[in-house]
């Protein structure tokens, strides 16, 4: 493979600076400044016993030597540039991209199922689909879960339920467990584990964490001892609502697993989605941290509304605010003028969408309810809009005050009071 793609894990620059021009190091010795789309399928070479040699090599190891990749579902010059500025930024050796964060999911999870590790801990709550994945077994594999909130009161990397978490995660693994899942924040109740202290209950197994919603602009798992770390690329990443795409953060060696699973099923990142994944990145610290800020001042604003009555924020910070209403959570996405009514995430532009009819639809709703996954919650992704104008889209969707007496204790937003300061270097 492309010589860029497997990078030093030791970042000497700021994540700002990794973020414009990781992936872009050799753009000025080529004359150019944006980078290059290669969009060819094939790739020509008189030297056929060389290239045999070459698909020998892949397919043995998952990696190709210097030069063109002999046809695109081994490998693009463009997509390569967007994995490796995507692992610089996670702290990873390597990183390896897909159509979608589900076919990046799909791949770790054949990658292990062909070890023979067919067994995956995860904890809930998941994104839907992820939990969907595992409860019915497509691939092959069979789930345990471990609930957050069973007798562990995990809620936050803080409480003590974080030693509970790992001792029940400790205690599911068996033999052929290849693999724990989770995500912090979670999708969709933002509800945060101590990434550290599960790694830590995973032993030898490898820990997959899900940092599609914090971005390694407010976490870096890696460094918390996830040894995959992956993103549905098509929300923060991409940033502005148009492109798909998944891509997995990890140590060269399960790189190349990844690389064959990826030849061999074809899930392929378009090098168009990659050459905007790329562009995507080079701002995602500026978004991050300015749609964290309107997310942080909207999640107290509705922390104070009568009309709320529980909201969800995570400690360390970000976009996404979660929150249950009084009334009818359908009216409330009827109701938005400004805001989009619409599942996904990350864009520049807030949106908002009711888990339990879209997201999260697919989850069985006893288990929707038992991650804490209520039906009445509310997903918000906020934008870049002005806060004040988000304000009074919100505010008019939720419709007037006709209250039940509300309890000021149970609308404080959760993790709020601990939230530090996002620490991007
Ligand atoms: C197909 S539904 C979900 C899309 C996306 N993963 C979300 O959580 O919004």
């Amino acid at each position: 493979m492309d010589a860029t793609q497997t990078v030093s894990t030791a970042r000497t620059r700021a994540l700002a600076t990794e973020a414009v021009h990781a992936g872009r190091e050799d753009l000025a010795g080529l004359g150019l400044h944006a980078a290059p789309i290669d969009l060819s399928t094939t790739y020509p070479s008189r030297d056929s016993r060389g290239e045999a040699d070459r698909i020998d090599a892949f397919a043995a190891e998952g990696v190709l030597d210097e030069g063109p990749p002999v046809y695109a579902r081994l490998g693009n010059p463009t997509v390569a540039r967007f994995e490796t500025a995507l692992a610089r930024l996670e702290g990873t050796e390597s990183a390896v991209a897909f159509a979608s964060g589900m076919a990046a999911l799909t791949a770790v999870l054949l990658v292990r199922g062909a070890a023979g590790l067919r067994h995956v801990v995860a904890v809930r709550p998941l994104y839907g689909c992820s939990d969907h994945m595992l409860t019915a077994g497509l691939l092959g594999t069979e789930v345990t879960w471990v609930d957050r909130w069973d007798g562990a009161g995990a809620e936050g990397p803080d409480g003590g339920g974080a030693t509970a978490l790992g001792k029940a995660i400790a205690e599911a693994v068996r033999p052929d467990t290849g693999l724990v899942m989770v995500e912090s924040p979670a999708n969709p109740t933002l509800a945060e584990l101590d990434l550290a202290a599960v790694a830590e209950a995973c032993g030898e197994v490898p820990l997959l964490a899900d940092n599609t919603f914090a971005t390694p602009v407010l976490q870096r798992p890696a460094e918390s001892g996830a040894r995959l770390v992956l993103h549905s690329a098509t929300k923060y990443l991409g940033g502005h609502g148009d492109v798909l795409g998944g891509v997995v953060a990890c140590d060269e060696e399960f790189a190349r697993q990844l690389r064959q699973v990826r030849f061999a099923t074809g899930g392929v990142l378009h090098p168009l989605a990659g050459y905007l994944l790329l562009r995507g990145l080079a701002t995602l610290p500026v978004r991050v941290r300015a749609a964290s800020a309107t997310a942080a001042e909207l999640a107290r604003r509705l922390a104070a509304d009568p009309r709320v009555e529980r909201v969800h924020y995570p400690r360390l910070g970000g976009a996404m605010v979660a929150f249950e209403v009084y009334g009818d959570p359908h009216e409330v996405t009827a109701g938005v003028r400004l805001i989009t009514p619409a599942v996904s995430l990350g864009s520049v532009d807030s949106l908002i969408q009711h888990p339990a009819s879209i997201s999260h639809r697919i989850v069985d709703a006893g288990d929707r309810h038992s991650s804490g996954v209520s039906d009445r919650l509310l997903r918000m992704s906020c934008g870049l809009e002005d806060v004040e104008d988000l304000w009074s889209d919100l505010d008019r969707a939720l419709g007037p005050v006709s209250l039940p007496s509300a309890d000021a204790d149970r609308r404080r937003p959760r993790g709020c009071e601990a939230r530090r300061t996002a620490g991007a270097s």
